[in-house]
C-alpha cells in the first residue's frame, strides 16, 4: 500500500478512473476510492464521474460531514505534485 509520501502527477492519477481502480483527487490529495465505491452512501456514479480529474468542486459541493472527511483519510495514497503549477493562477 502506497503512503501519503507518494507523489503524483495529475496526469497519472487520472489514469486510475474505472470501477475496479478509481482514484479521486480532491485539494490536491489523491485517494482510492476502488474498494469504497458500493458503500459510498453518495452512490458509486458520482465518484465514476469525479474520477480522473479534480473533484474538489464537487466534493464540496456535496456538503460532507466532519466523519465523511475522517473517514476519507483512510483511502489517501498521496498527493498531486506541484511542480507544474509553482504559482497560483
Ligand atoms: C474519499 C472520498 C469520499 C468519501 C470518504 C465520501 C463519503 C461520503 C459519506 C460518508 C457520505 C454520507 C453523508 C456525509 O456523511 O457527509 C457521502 C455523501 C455524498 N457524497 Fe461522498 N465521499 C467521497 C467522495 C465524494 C465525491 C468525489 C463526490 C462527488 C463527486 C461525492 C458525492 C457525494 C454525494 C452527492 C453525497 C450525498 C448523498 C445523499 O445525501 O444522498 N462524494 N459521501
Amino acid at each position: 500500500m502506497a503512503t501519503l509520501s507518494e507523489i503524483y502527477t495529475m496526469e497519472e492519477a487520472a489514469l486510475h478512473n474505472t470501477k475496479e481502480d478509481c482514484w479521486v483527487v480532491i485539494d490536491g490529495k489523491v485517494y482510492d476510492v476502488s474498494a469504497y465505491l458500493d458503500e459510498h452512501p453518495g452512490g458509486d456514479d458520482v465518484l465514476l464521474t469525479a474520477t480522473g480529474k479534480d473533484a474538489t468542486d464537487e466534493f464540496e459541493d456535496a456538503g460532507h460531514s466532519k466523519s465523511a472527511r475522517e473517514l476519507m483519510e483512510k483511502f489517501c495514497i498521496g498527493r498531486l505534485t506541484n511542480l507544474r503549477k509553482p504559482f497560483p493562477e
